[in-house]
């Protein structure tokens, strides 16, 4: 009995009955779930068409590989680096290559530790080639399929099936809304970055007042820079947080990266992982095999079995990766003896953001020393601001790129964008957005957002940003309960019982109450919405610096400076 049988016949049984005029909130609540049968409702023909779609993109995606930069064998007469000679390997093959790099760890780490612009340059391009142009007529018949699943459960279109996970209307409105609050902060730092980068490559390579080429940020897609704060860090020769170093002197294994986020968690008196965890995780690239090295948790509901998939590299930022997975798995155990149906997160930018809230206690200096990944930590303002700006170059250089990735899925999904301007409407928003141009000229035939995990994997987007935002109001009510006083982004919830009562009652929830009801449980009735104030009072500190550094930089980017777009 494949799955989509049960469900249809779950389904069949719900829709017999007038469950709408159930006076019980519950058992209602439990039949409006029960009800949407998804991408079942599909003929099986398509159904077919689509799983098998959506499985060749993942493989596409997952076995990309590129060849390595070399620059003496492909120069041009002018000089410049003759990427067309990659692409154009001729029959056997003599001047083309054998690509051999995938992107994680090897693409990943280049991107973070070149500052070669010419080889960014290359790795930024051959990456799109292998990885998104291929999959573009494949995506395009996935989001006609994925529409029609979506019209047959009722909804206008996949994106407004997405959107009602949120359960508020106006949910699109509210986010735009947030967006608008949140983006003067970014683009206070995107100025202050650009006036780095200006400094390290020169006016040639960035423009002093347009957007950043999108290759010099020290990630494929620009969404984290905090692979660049050597770069940038504002008072170099003070402590920085980045701890990399000290993971690899000390010898820390994934596992013992792994045991650390556990410890954290059950300081907290939350869970510990399960036995099978520990048995039956992936938590090293094999040697052996292909694998979808992206990392993600899974939950097989036996209320047993749990397990993460990550190809853990020893670096702060899979550090914070590891606890961002384990807070996958923390929300699963707390809530597995829910009925069935209402074991997921309030919303999905709940379940995006238990491990995040654990990691910016664990990310403080005074944490890092404690647990002797650190070494004397000065109380002063410039080590302050230190943190204070790497944690901007993850949280706050995130939030363009978190907005702009489903607003482009979400119009793609209702037809505003279609292939006439696939491409060139992905680009409108990451430099109007984001303010980042790409470093070589797109055209119609290349296919940006599939080089990106969540396009080709069909993974939404949404759920970052809206986590990167509530992450922040769990952070200062768990602060609250933890005692803290002073400086939210001194916080640390570390061994707090309160803290982890509080955190348990929320989470323990599941899907079993709207998110709101969550929310006010978690504020005691103070407020039951997305609020961007937390976050603005813990960089408040930094804004106040980065324009004070600003002054005299235009703030923002204009927009007809960048190359955006020789669409041929
Ligand atoms: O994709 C991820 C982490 C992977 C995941 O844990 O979110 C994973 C994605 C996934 C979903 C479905 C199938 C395969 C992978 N989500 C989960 O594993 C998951 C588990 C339980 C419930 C919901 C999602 N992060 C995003 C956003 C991000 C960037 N930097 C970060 C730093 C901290 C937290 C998130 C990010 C990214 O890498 O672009
Ligand atoms: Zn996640």
């Amino acid at each position: 009995m494949i799955w989509s049988d049960f469900h249809r016949t779950k389904w069949n049984e719900a829709t017999n009955y007038a469950w709408k005029n159930f006076t019980t909130p519950t058992v209602r609540r439990m039949f409006s779930f029960l009800t949407v049968l998804g991408k079942a409702a599909l003929p099986r023909d398509k159904l077919k068409e689509l799983t098998g779609l959506l499985q060749e993109m993942k493989t596409t995606y997952s076995l990309a590989k590129i060849c390595r930069y070399d620059p003496r064998l492909r120069r041009l007469p002018s000089g410049d680096y003759d990427y067309d000679a990659e692409f154009e390997a001729d029959d056997d093959n003599q001047i083309g290559c054998i690509p051999t790099l995938p992107l994680e760890p090897h693409l990943t780490q280049m991107m973070a530790t070149s500052r070669d612009p010419e080889e960014l340059r290359y790795l930024w391009r051959a990456w799109r080639e292998a990885a998104g142009k291929p999959i573009r007529q494949k995506y395009l018949r996935f989001v006609q399929l994925s529409n029609e699943a979506a019209r047959l459960n009722g909804f206008s279109d996949a994106g407004e099936y997405w959107r009602s996970d949120y359960e508020i209307d106006g949910f699109r409105e509210e986010v735009e809304e947030l967006w608008q609050k949140l983006s003067p902060l970014y683009q206070q730092l995107h100025a202050y970055v650009r006036a780095k980068l200006v400094e390290k490559y020169g006016e040639e390579v960035v423009p002093r007042r347009g957007p950043i080429p999108a290759h010099l940020l020290g990630n494929m897609w620009a969404q984290t820079w905090t692979n660049i704060l050597d770069m940038t860090i504002p008072y170099p020769g003070r402590t920085s947080v980045d701890v990399t170093n000290a993971l690899r002197i000390q010898g820390y294994s994934p596992l013992a990266m792994f045991r650390l986020a556990e410890e954290f968690f059950t300081s907290l008196g939350l869970e510990p992982m399960p036995q099978t965890f520990w048995q039956r995780s992936m938590i090293q690239k094999p040697t052996d095999r292909e694998v979808v090295c992206h990392a993600s948790a899974w939950d097989f509901c036996n209320g047993r079995d749990y397990r993460i998939k990550q190809c853990t590299e020893v670096n702060m930022e899979h550090l914070v990766t590891t606890h961002h997975e384990m807070g996958h798995i923390q929300y699963d155990l707390l809530y597995r003896n829910q009925p069935f149906i209402f074991r997921d997160g309030a919303n999905p930018g709940f379940h995006e953001a238990v491990g995040d809230v654990l990691a910016l206690s664990a990310s403080t200096p005074r944490h890092l020393q404690s647990v002797g990944l650190l070494g004397n930590v000065d109380d002063s303002y410039e080590t302050d601001i230190n943190f204070l700006f790497a944690m901007a170059l993850d949280k706050i250089a995130f939030l363009p790129f978190g907005y702009l990735m489903d607003q482009w899925r979400w119009e793609v999904f209702s037809g505003d964008t279609s292939s006439s301007n696939l491409n060139s409407r992905w680009w409108e928003l990451r430099l109007g957005v984001q303010g980042v141009s790409p470093p070589v000229p797109r055209t119609e035939q290349d296919f940006d957002p599939g080089a990106k995990f969540h396009v080709p994997a069909n993974v939404p987007y949404v759920r970052y940003f809206v986590s990167f935002v509530v992450q922040f109001q769990f952070h200062a009510e768990l602060c609250k309960a933890a005692g803290h006083e002073g400086p939210l982004h001194r916080c640390d919830i570390y061994r707090s019982v309160k803290a982890g009562r509080l955190l348990r009652n929320v989470l323990s929830l599941g899907k079993s109450r709207p998110w709101t009801e969550a929310l006010s449980v978690l504020t005691s009735g103070r407020t039951n919405k997305l609020d961007v104030e937390p976050i603005l009072e813990y960089f408040g500190p930094l804004r106040t610096w980065l324009e004070s550094q600003n002054r005299g930089e235009l703030i923002g980017w204009r927009e007809n400076e960048a190359i955006v777009l020789q669409v041929t």
